[in-house]
């Protein structure tokens, strides 16, 4: 066969994924040698500066992967479902999810333990909107600076008292062997994860009958039902891309338990909305849902949501 290639950032966690991605086209019954990775720089990778990544909108890790994947120079594009845009350009699909690996956020504290173990007024990094105002909810006293870069330099800075203490996504720590530096792992009913969080998705051109076929043989279903949910009720809420939102779905047989959070980004304002019902109507429960919790939201903070 012609070779198939996948194209992905070059980080070290794209990396993992593409390679995990590979790995399960390979025990499908491709020949590795068959299979070529892409990498491919996203503006993303090139913008450091927190104003312009925000002014650049969404999809800047995404839109470079996504022209090769158009203009045919790659033939599935893999990403983290979490940094994944709801609204995908006309033609592109996500056509597998591989099995999730843990939703939880780790906290990386230089005192060691959890969030109980911070010192009043402790440094606390994060780039996360979420994460910042999940913990402005659980500690109003904390001081929260702007952190960036990969997850080892993140990491460093706390190991060398730089900062108190961050939150990675564990699954990520795990991916990289770097997991032996988490000093707790948060509940993810009283710190969800946001959507997607945890889960790599695969995307190909809508109208590649063969790339879907042989992404169907890899796909995880109950995890597509988990973050399709996800994604829906993020979807109906976030207009902005700059709205703290978390959602977790979990997927039991062909039953489907949802729980959803929008907050205000000083964390004061929490709004939860839950449900379940059956798999198959993932989208919908993820959608009505957001559609709930927006209709119960303050007209400010519909505002800073951006969605009339
Ligand atoms: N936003 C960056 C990002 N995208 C995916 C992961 C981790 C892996 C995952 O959640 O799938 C991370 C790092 C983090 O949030 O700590």
């Amino acid at each position: 066969m012609e070779r198939l290639r996948i194209g992905t950032r070059g980080s070290g966690l794209a990396l993992w994924q593409a390679h995990a991605t590979r790995d399960a086209l390979v025990a499908t019954g491709i020949d590795e040698a068959d299979i070529e990775i892409v990498v491919i720089k996203t503006s993303g990778d090139r913008i450091q500066n927190r104003a312009l990544l925000e002014a650049g909108g969404k999809g800047l890790f995404t839109k470079e992967i996504e022209e090769a994947l158009i203009d045919k120079s790659i033939d599935i594009a893999v990403h983290s479902a979490k940094d994944m845009p709801t609204r995908l350009p006309e033609g592109l699909t996500l056509a597998a999810y591989l099995p999730r690996a843990d939703v939880r956020d780790a906290v990386i504290s230089h005192h060691g333990g959890g969030l109980e173990n911070l010192p009043e007024g402790a440094r606390f990094g994060t780039a996360s909107l979420r994460r910042e105002a999940l913990l402005r909810r659980a500690r109003p006293d904390l001081e929260i600076t702007l952190l960036r870069g990969n997850l080892p330099t993140r990491i460093q800075k706390v190991e060398d008292g730089e900062l108190d203490a961050t939150l990675l996504a564990y699954a990520g720590m795990c991916r990289l062997g770097v997991d032996s530096h988490a000093t707790a792992l948060l509940d993810p009913l009283e710190f969800p994860p946001a959507c997607g969080q945890g889960a790599v998705v695969i995307e190909c051109r809508d109208d590649d009958a063969k790339m879907r076929d042989l992404l169907d043989k890899i796909g995880h279903a109950e995890t597509a039902s988990a973050v399709t949910c996800e994604r829906a009720f993020l979807d109906t809420l976030d207009g902005s891309c700059r709205t703290p939102i978390a959602g977790w779905a979990q997927v039991n047989g062909d039953k489907l338990s949802f729980r959803g959070l929008l907050l205000s980004p000083d964390g004061t304002e929490v709004l939860e909305g839950s449900a379940e019902g059956s798999a198959t109507d993932a989208e919908k429960i993820g959608r009505e849902t957001g559609a709930e919790v927006r209709g119960r939201a303050s007209a400010e903070l519909l505002a800073k949501i951006g969605i009339a």
